[in-house]
């Protein structure tokens, strides 16, 4: 993959996270705030003596708990998408406006039609409600400042018309300042789900890295134990594991006579060929270290072992690249099948494997022997 293409892939993936956290933290907080609503109505109503005012009360607190509860319906399951994603904020945004907007019409209406002391009761919850969506609600400014404005405008549009306004005065002000608290909450909110992104990236890439090698691109040494000892240790009875350890013959003679960076070059192409010639379901190449290649086959040895000679065949027969110019190599091949009668376990399976490698060079090189 060419560096930009990784690089934007990156920078795709890092806007898909932050985009999935915020869905998720909206849900997780819309959820609880959605139900002080129908509380805080039922509050208010009771102040001002609920049997008289059943019917606005049913009319009120049933909508404001209808709201509460299709906040709750709106979750991010599974791995949604972006565009689902996006689709997902919208409507929960569009449901936590409708609780605002509504709560912020009641506390209007509460002064023109119940008693005292429910307007009381009702714009202090506003106030409450106001300084709540500008704590917790922060991860979008513009619905938040909509919802701020839905909860707390129609009050103040009462108080300023009436003989308060020394409170309203008091209540924009007030107002203002949770406008301020929003504008820092989103940038504290901001600032932490970038810092967890990155660290999140940064341990996807340490983990990456300590499983590929550098060199080539393929699995490493660390990387090829763990996954032999797991075939190993969760092989199910009527299946095959085959381990092939692969040397390039002579590298030492390639390296003096191309020079290193030559030599690196080979080992590159060689994995390359690797990657192509294994690569069905349960193949493992790696790179073991040196010019030590191994792969790890779910098959049986005869078939290991068919795979290992047509890959070896291919190589003497076919010159890799190096550098611009033709080279060819040829390799020496252990092949063998775990068998739990002769392999105590992992390592001891691999010595074996690594035996009849040791034979394939003793033999005269570029050729396979069976463990
Ligand atoms: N270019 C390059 N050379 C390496 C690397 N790792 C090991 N080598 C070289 O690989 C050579 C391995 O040499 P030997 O172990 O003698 O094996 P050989 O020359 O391949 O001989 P046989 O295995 O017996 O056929 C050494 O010269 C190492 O310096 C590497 O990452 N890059």
């Amino acid at each position: 993959m060419r560096q930009d293409d990784f690089s934007r892939k990156r920078v795709a993936q890092r806007g898909r996270n932050l985009l999935l956290q915020e869905l998720r933290e909206t849900c997780e907080r819309a959820r609880l705030g959605g139900f002080f609503y129908p509380v805080a109505a039922l509050l208010a109503f009771a102040a001002a003596g609920i049997m008289q005012w059943r019917w606005q009360a049913a009319i009120v607190v049933g909508t404001l708990l209808v709201l509460a509860v299709a906040r709750c319906l709106i979750g991010p399951s599974g791995a949604p998408d972006v565009v689902e994603a996006r689709r997902k904020l919208r409507l929960l945004w569009g449901v936590v406006l409708a609780s605002t907007t509504a709560w912020g019409a009641f506390s209007a209406w509460t002064f023109a039609a119940l008693p005292e002391p429910a307007p009381l009761v009702a714009l202090l919850f506003s106030g409450a409600f106001g300084m709540a969506l500008s704590h917790t609600m922060c991860m979008r400014t513009t619905p938040a400042v909509v919802a701020i404005l839905g909860v707390m405008v129609p009050s103040q549009v009462v108080l300023w018309a009436g003989d308060s306004r020394w409170v309203a005065l008091m209540w924009t002000v007030y107002m203002l300042y949770m406008l301020m608290v929003l504008r820092r909450s989103h940038r504290e909110y901001r600032a932490r789900v970038e810092l967890e992104e990155d660290l999140r990236q940064q341990r996807d890439l340490f983990e990456r890295q300590s499983q590929v090698d550098g060199l080539t691109g393929i699995a490493n040494r660390r990387e090829f134990g763990a996954a032999l000892v797991r075939a190993v240790e969760s092989l199910a009875p009527g299946r095959a594991i085959s381990l092939l350890i692969i040397d390039v013959d002579h590298f030492k003679r390639l390296n003096d006579s191309l020079g290193h960076r030559a030599g690196d070059a080979c080992l590159v192409a060689l994995a390359q060929r690797l990657r192509e010639h294994f690569a069905e379901p349960g193949d493992v190449p790696v790179r073991l270290g040196g010019e030590e290649f191994g792969v790890v086959i779910e098959a049986l040895a005869d078939d290991a072992f068919l795979r290992a000679e047509r890959f070896r065949g291919a190589l003497a027969a076919q010159p890799m690249q190096v550098l611009g110019q033709p080279v060819t190599v040829t390799v020496s091949i252990g092949c063998g099948q775990f068998d739990p009668a002769r392999h105590e376990d992992a390592d001891a399976f691999y010595g074996d494997v690594d035996s009849a490698l040791y034979r394939a060079k003793q033999a005269g090189r570029n050729r396979t022997e069976h463990a």
